[in-house]
């Protein structure tokens, strides 16, 4: 639905979700929170809501305070708070799956511990601050036999499949040139946050940079074969010291067959002109051998998005067809989805099927997940920035 009015009625029901009656007591999968995350409720509780099998069963912060309002707001059953609360609700044997959306520095140490505790995953993006501790995630979920996810949740959304289908269909020719952008303007990140703790894994490369090249890494369909260029626009420090800190980085990858790709995040963008807020931009552009392609908003396609083609004709390729094509349903017949699902409902779904056994619409597997990190830490290399601190958190030996 394209229209206005399809407009109004996504945003009301990805909003105000209808509340599914959940399954069975047996079949439901109850999951725990570790951190009353800002994030939380529209990435993950809200899109609970309307999944049967799903139930938001407890959540741990720091200050049992803060986990019991938290609680309170989102109807949630148990809580944990305190300085041990994580460790507790990992052994909650309540708890079947574990939301994991603490600061992307602790990414590894609590999903191995989760891991360990014998919980599936869904962890939240950048999967960790290094390729090797994401490889340990995984290799240790894989040996428990457990679902581990990282949650890019865009791949999950059909108007982003329909994106990867044009350049793979071979309409436009292979890709010469791709540039994707996601950038925040100045207002939405306060000081303070954790994206400008370095020990946290802070950094706009690692925040919003690693969607950027993770969705270069999909259109291409491999990985780049160098960072040809990267600069930084650095968070000043009081103190005159070197920052580690990025508010913006802007990196140019070789990919095969002599092509490029510029992946560009910041998440302070100047107002223009010094005072006219600006718009959040979340836009990718693609010069191909035979055309052009732009999506206007990957990242929240439900909310609205165009994915705009150009096909280049005739000697010359003077002629020139245009179309605009959106996709809020999946097209495929069997595949699930409603106009309404956000990004987030869509990779509830698939990590839910895989935790169920069944085979998911669609998955992101280990090794890319590694590769991306990989890719942000060559970045951060090329940057001179360096990159984020690896986990020094070893599991126990059993
Ligand atoms: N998928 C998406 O669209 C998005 C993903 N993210 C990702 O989610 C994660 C969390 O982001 P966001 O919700 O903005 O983060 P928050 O600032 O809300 O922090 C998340 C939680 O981290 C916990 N925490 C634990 N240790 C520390 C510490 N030393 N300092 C600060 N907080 C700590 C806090 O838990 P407690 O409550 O126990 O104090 C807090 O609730 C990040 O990995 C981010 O990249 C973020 C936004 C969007
Ligand atoms: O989707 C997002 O938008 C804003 C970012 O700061 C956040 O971490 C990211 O996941």
């Amino acid at each position: 639905m394209t229209s206005l009015y399809g407009l109004v009625q996504r945003l009301y029901k990805v909003n105000y979700p209808p509340r599914l009656p959940k399954s069975t007591e047996a079949s439901v999968i109850r999951f725990g929170i570790l951190g009353a995350a800002k994030i939380a409720p529209t990435a993950f509780i809200k899109p609970a809501l309307s999944h049967p099998e799903v139930v938001v069963y407890a959540v741990a912060a720091r200050n049992l305070e803060k986990a019991r309002e938290y609680a309170k707001t989102h109807g949630i059953e148990k809580v944990y708070g305190g300085s041990d609360a994580y460790q507790k609700l990992l052994d909650d044997p309540n708890v079947d799956a574990i939301y994991n959306p603490l600061p992307n520095g602790l990414h590894h140490e609590w999903t191995m511990k989760a891991l360990h505790a014998g919980k599936h995953v869904l962890l939240e993006k950048p999967s960790s601050d290094t390729a090797e501790d994401t490889r340990e995630m995984f290799e240790y979920a894989q040996s428990k036999g457990l679902v581990l996810l990282e949650a890019f949740h865009y791949r999950f959304h059909p108007a982003v499949h329909r994106l990867k289908a044009i350049f793979d269909s071979g309409e436009l020719g292979p890709i010469k040139h791709a540039e994707a952008v996601m950038k925040l303007p100045k207002g939405y990140i306060p000081d303070g946050d954790i994206r400008f703790d370095y020990n946290l894994g802070g950094g706009t490369m690692m925040d919003m940079g690693c969607y950027v090249t993770n969705l270069l890494r999909y259109i291409f369909g491999t990985d780049p074969l160098e960072v040809l260029s990267a600069t930084a626009d650095v968070v000043p420090t009081a103190s005159g010291e070197p920052s580690k800190i990025d508010l913006g980085t802007t990196a140019t990858f070789a990919f095969p067959g002599d092509a490029t790709g510029t992946a560009t995040c910041h998440m302070r963008m100047p107002h223009a002109l010094g005072f006219i807020p600006r718009f959040p931009v979340m836009q990718l552009t693609v010069t191909c051998e035979r055309g052009e392609l732009s999506m206007f908003n990957f990242m929240i396609p439900t909310m609205y998005h165009t994915i705009q083609v150009v096909v280049r004709e005739g000697k010359g390729g003077k002629s020139a067809k245009k179309r605009v094509e959106k996709v809020y349903k999946p097209t495929e017949p069997g595949k699930k989805g409603e106009d309404w699902w956000i990004t987030y409902r869509y990779q509830l779904e698939a990590f839910v099927d895989k935790v169920k056994g069944r085979e998911p619409d669609y998955w992101i597997s280990a090794e890319d997940s590694i590769s991306n990190i990989f890719w942000v830490q060559k970045v951060y290399e090329k940057t001179g920035l360096g990159s984020r601190p690896k986990s020094t958190f070893k599991l126990p030996v059993d």
